[in-house]
């Protein structure tokens, strides 16, 4: 990368945020590598948020994942199995730090407000501060069907439930005027809620809002209502600046200022000493997690059948994928797109390529984030933030729980050195850590 001179950057004076993520289901966190911990004890969690802290990030950040990924009854490869509810796992992490910002996903579409909205007041409480939620709306049928009213709600219909259900919330967190508590009284299409709230305000006053979901909708719906945007786009800067721009846009139509949103995309990074050695590490981690059986799962995914008995190294399968009522909802891998289009995609690029099954998989997913020495990643991470392509990055470790000591260790320091990023924390609430206003409330 050359490195540009400060006139052409938008931003010169930016500093990268860094958010730790814990991902609800995933294959990127290769637990079967001896150097990782337990999936589910409380010393994984208690590890990752005290190096997350001593590297001065703003976020601890738990995905949410409320059923495992499964393919005809089939767990995932390396999916995660056991995860505590992120809000009870934040609570005793905000006892073990000081600083750190702590962010639960929390679902809009089997959530109900009015309690949530008090259990996230809670946390923000008792850290002082610190909290905040991943708004997320669910994009998939069979999450649905582990909950008693079951469900399962159109696009457009998950975003205009999930709209009603933050002013909900925020008409809870408004209700206290420090003195006493106004009763809410919200009837409509979605709810019915009539509940006097018990949790006064915290030092930043509301939780602070993420959210995740990458359509037009969910673009609006994050302008409309979020402090910050957790987005897909953390690998290609074009890509990347594009979307923060689209943002950008859609904030100013929203009737907000241009940077009232901030832009943090998940992302991956491997920090090695020597470009050789950042070469060899980023092909073990990529062939980690894609493994043969995790490549015949994802392709299984978009073929809606289960492709276990197939060879990973020969060809992908030569008939169309089966088309079912629920394959439209099932598996965030196919992202929406059509599977037939998708398949004749993928074919396309392996008879160009000559890619067999499993190198397909692994050809889509070697761009998944950052590789190099310290140095080189802090020039273009530092190039990322100032040229207005994020504002920082919501890093998945690929090891748990020691999968951030060489970040805070060497990367933050060469951030550091050039000025950007933080040699302390702006303040003690998330809020002020990520340089945002107070909220907007009607009081
Ligand atoms: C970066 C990112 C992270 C997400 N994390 C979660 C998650 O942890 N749990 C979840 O249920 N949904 C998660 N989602 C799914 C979204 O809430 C949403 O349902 C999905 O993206 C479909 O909406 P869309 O068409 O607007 O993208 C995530 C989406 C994105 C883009």
């Amino acid at each position: 990368m050359t490195t540009p001179s400060r006139d052409d950057l938008r931003f010169p004076d930016a500093v990268v945020h860094f958010g730790v993520f814990f991902q609800g289901v995933n294959h990127s966190t290769i637990w079967s590598d001896p150097r990782s911990g337990s999936q589910i004890a409380h010393s994984t969690f208690v590890q990752l948020v005290r190096t997350a802290e001593r590297g001065l990030f703003d976020a601890f950040f738990l995905g949410e994942g409320l059923r495992l990924r499964e393919q005809r009854g089939k767990i995932h490869d390396l999916d995660v199995v056991g995860r505590p509810d992120a809000l009870t796992e934040l609570a005793t992490l905000a006892g073990l730090t000081t600083h750190i910002g702590l962010v639960a996903t929390q679902n809009t579409t089997y959530n109900d407000p009015a309690d949530l909205a008090r259990r996230l007041a809670s946390l923000d409480v008792l850290s002082g501060g610190r909290a905040a939620w991943n708004v997320v709306t669910t994009d998939n049928a069979w999450t649905g069907e582990n909950f008693r009213r079951g469900g399962y709600l159109d696009h457009a219909d998950r975003y205009e439930r999930a709209a009603r259900f933050v002013r909900t919330a925020q008409r809870v967190w408004d209700s206290w005027d420090g003195r006493r508590f106004t009763p809410v009284d919200v009837q409509d299409a979605f709810f019915d809620v009539e509940f006097t709230p018990t949790v006064p305000r915290s030092p930043q006053q509301h939780p602070v809002l993420f959210q995740a979901g990458d359509s037009p909708a969910g673009r609006d719906f994050a302008t409309r209502t979020a402090d910050v945007v957790f987005s897909r786009h953390g690998t290609d800067h074009a890509d990347a600046l594009e979307f923060a721009d689209d943002i950008r846009r859609r904030t100013v139509a929203a009737g907000r200022p241009e940077g009232d949103v901030l832009v943090l995309p998940g992302t991956q990074i491997v920090v090695a000493d020597t470009e050789a050695e950042v070469e060899e590490k980023a092909r073990w981690v990529l062939e980690q997690q894609v493994t043969p059986a995790t490549a015949l799962s994802l392709v299984g995914q978009v073929w809606g059948e289960d492709l276990s008995h197939l060879d990973p190294d020969g060809p992908l399968p030569a008939h169309d994928p089966v088309i079912t009522d629920i394959d439209g909802t099932r598996g965030a891998h196919r992202a929406g797109a059509d599977a037939r289009v998708l398949a004749q995609r993928w074919r396309a690029v392996a008879e160009e390529g000559g890619f067999s099954l499993r190198e397909l998989v692994l050809h889509h997913s070697s761009e998944r984030g950052f590789a190099g020495t310290a140095s080189q990643l802090a020039d273009e991470l530092a190039h990322w933030v100032r040229s207005g392509a994020s504002d920082g990055f919501n890093i998945t470790p690929y090891l748990v729980p020691s999968g951030l000591d060489d970040i805070v260790d060497q990367l933050v320091p060469a951030l550091q050195d050039r000025g950007a990023y933080p040699r302390e924390y702006a303040g003690t609430t998330l809020r002020e850590h990520l340089g945002l206003r107070a909220p907007l409330t009607r009081r």
